[in-house]
């Protein structure tokens, strides 16, 4: 018998993870986790090293299979679905991304060849209309005026931007990113949160999913927050109700105190 498809009140549910597990050599990556993230939804995950960021961020990426529970991806179950067609429908950046992609690769093609699921030079494949997107893609990202220059004589900061534009380029419906700012200098986190906080309020921007370890990288938009420690979720929800003192006090087992400017966060011990 088929399996029934979900409830049309989940429709806008872009992920839906319920009693997610994932184990490896006898370890617990993510244990009991249940989490979901609707269409207009931005989200934060945030955590100490070895939370579990990265391998949930690779469930929601359909990189990773759960070993208990269910993962839901734009409505279709990981398991039952080819994960070829899903893939496209999703962005993701990560350091791992990054190192896959040659120094000599030209900047537009780092961008263009998204939409082929590939990378290196396919150019003779490309249409015009790609081409456009991404030159756009790189406008909206303030790197326009570097797309024949390549990839490794960017600055990390310009490299964490062409990323972005490539997890763009697909149009996906939901945009996952591996703490996008680690490394970058005071001036190229400030910029990048700025242009994430952008990306956040525009309406037509997919739902999006940031891990960071730090509160200062929380770009003003972002909605929702969940944090995480030792695979465990300790509290997930609105921005304003996770992020406490206290809350982030019990996820990095410190004395923490949160202080608030404006819409950005800063975290210091007490
Ligand atoms: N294949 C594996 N076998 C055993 N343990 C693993 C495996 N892969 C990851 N781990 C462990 O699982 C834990 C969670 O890893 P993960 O990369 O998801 O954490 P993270 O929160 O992203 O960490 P960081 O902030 O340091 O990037 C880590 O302790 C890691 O060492």
């Amino acid at each position: 018998m088929s399996e029934p498809s979900l409830p049309s009140d989940l429709d806008d549910l872009v992920v839906r993870m319920s009693g997610v597990g994932v184990r490896r050599s006898g370890n617990d990556l993510l244990a009991d986790l249940d989490w979901s993230v609707e269409l207009d939804e931005r989200w934060v995950v945030l955590g100490p090293n070895g939370a579990g960021k990265t391998t949930l961020l690779r469930l929601a990426a359909a990189e990773l299979h759960p070993t208990a529970g269910t993962v839901d991806l734009l409505g279709d179950r990981i398991g039952r679905v080819n994960i070829f067609d899903l893939r496209p429908r999703i962005g993701f950046t990560s350091a791992a991304i990054a190192q896959r992609i040659p120094g000599d690769e030209l900047v537009e093609d780092v961008v263009v060849s998204a939409g082929y699921a590939v990378m290196g030079r396919w150019r003779e494949a490309y249409d015009n209309l790609d081409l456009n997107r991404a030159a756009e893609l790189l406008g909206t990202l303030g790197i326009a005026h570097m797309a024949k220059r390549t990839f490794g004589t960017l600055s990390e900061g310009e490299r964490k931007r062409v990323l972005i534009a490539r997890s763009l380029m697909t149009d996906p419906e939901l945009l996952l990113l591996d703490e996008p700012a680690a490394g970058l200098d005071l001036g190229g986190r400030e910029d990048l949160v700025a242009r994430l906080s952008d990306l956040a309020m525009d309406p037509d921007a997919p739902a999006m999913v940031l891990v960071t370890h730090h509160v200062e990288e929380i770009p003003p938009g972002f909605t929702h927050a969940l944090l995480l420690r030792d695979g465990h979720a300790v509290v997930g929800g609105l921005m304003d109700d996770v992020i406490t003192s206290e809350n982030l006090s019990k996820t990095f087992d410190q004395d923490l105190v949160l202080q608030r400017s404006g819409e950005r966060f800063f975290a210091r011990r007490r």
